[in-house]
């Protein structure tokens, strides 16, 4: 069975329009890039959609010096949010040195060191958005106290930042994070109430794995002869357990959960 997502962006639409409410100007973003995969290319044309249906003012800038642009872009006053694709091309710059540099008032997929840092001390203003968006979509299934959740995958955006955020004391789910050489996965994942997928491998995720009624949900983007998968395999949709789809699941929720960012980002930037 698909999990439905209307619920969760009726509200960040709800939450959108408040903030919308307290604006005078266009919000404006970039979404910068030095390498365009067929991931980012499918994030930003979702970018695009979203961020027009939201009335934000979008543009790509192609670049191949981030450090460089970002430096640039970061005192800029006329925008409000900096992304920043990854996997980064330019293999001068780690991913750290771009989550140093940003700006964590414009850091609007949260994954600035800053605002990481915070997200540890439980507080959440631009937490990781992808995993934000599998949390919300969580959430909104079941309440998560003493729950058993399984993160499968550690990425510092998706596995790790999710498992923080889950075992925080506002939630307090019993959080498993597994990565690649974890031994009894398969003993884990059967246990669990829910499990997040994020890995990276198309339709890695096969019913073997996984006891009906469990709540998953997919963050997989792969893209296979230019077609889109997901994590988990299409034979367990029609099954006993609930599923995000792919596309229109959790990539839907994350690209809404960046447009709210920006407009949380053109507040900051008003009171600046
Ligand atoms: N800094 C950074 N953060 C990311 O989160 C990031 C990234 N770089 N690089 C590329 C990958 C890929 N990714 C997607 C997210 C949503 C959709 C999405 O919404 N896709 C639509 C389908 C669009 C289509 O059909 O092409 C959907 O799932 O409904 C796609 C791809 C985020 N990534």
């Amino acid at each position: 069975m698909i999990i439905k997502i209307d619920k969760v962006l009726e509200k960040l639409e709800d939450e959108i329009d408040i903030i919308k409410s307290k604006l005078i100007k266009t919000p404006k973003m970039i979404s910068i890039s030095d390498n365009l995969t067929s991931a980012t290319r499918s994030y930003l044309k979702s970018q695009k959609k979203i961020a027009n249906k939201y009335g934000i003012d979008f543009s790509v800038i192609e670049t191949d010096d981030i450090v460089k642009d970002l430096n640039k872009y970061n005192n800029d006053k006329n925008i409000d949010g900096i992304f920043v694709s990854r996997p980064l091309k330019n293999k001068n710059y780690q991913e750290i040195d771009i989550a140093r540099l940003l700006n964590p008032n414009k850091d609007i997929e949260g994954l600035s060191v800053y605002n990481m840092g915070e997200m540890v001390y439980e507080n959440e203003y631009f937490v990781p958005c992808t995993a934000e968006s599998a949390i919300k979509i969580l959430e909104n299934c079941m309440d998560l106290e003493g729950k058993n959740i399984v993160v499968i995958g550690r990425s510092i955006n998706v596995g790790k930042a999710a498992a923080i955020m889950l075992e925080r004391k506002n939630r307090s789910a019993t959080v498993t994070i597994t990565n690649s050489r974890t031994k009894n996965l398969k003993e884990l994942t059967m246990k669990a109430d829910a499990v997040i997928v994020a890995i990276g491998k198309a339709e890695y995720l096969t019913k073997d794995f996984i006891k009906e009624g469990t709540y998953i949900i997919d963050v997989g983007i792969n893209f296979k002869n230019g077609k889109l998968f997901g994590d988990v395999s299409k034979d367990l949709y029609d099954k006993n357990y609930y599923i995000t789809p792919v596309p229109g699941g959790v990539g839907t929720i994350t690209s809404t959960i960046l447009m709210r960012n920006v407009f949380r980002a053109a507040i900051k930037n008003i009171k600046q």
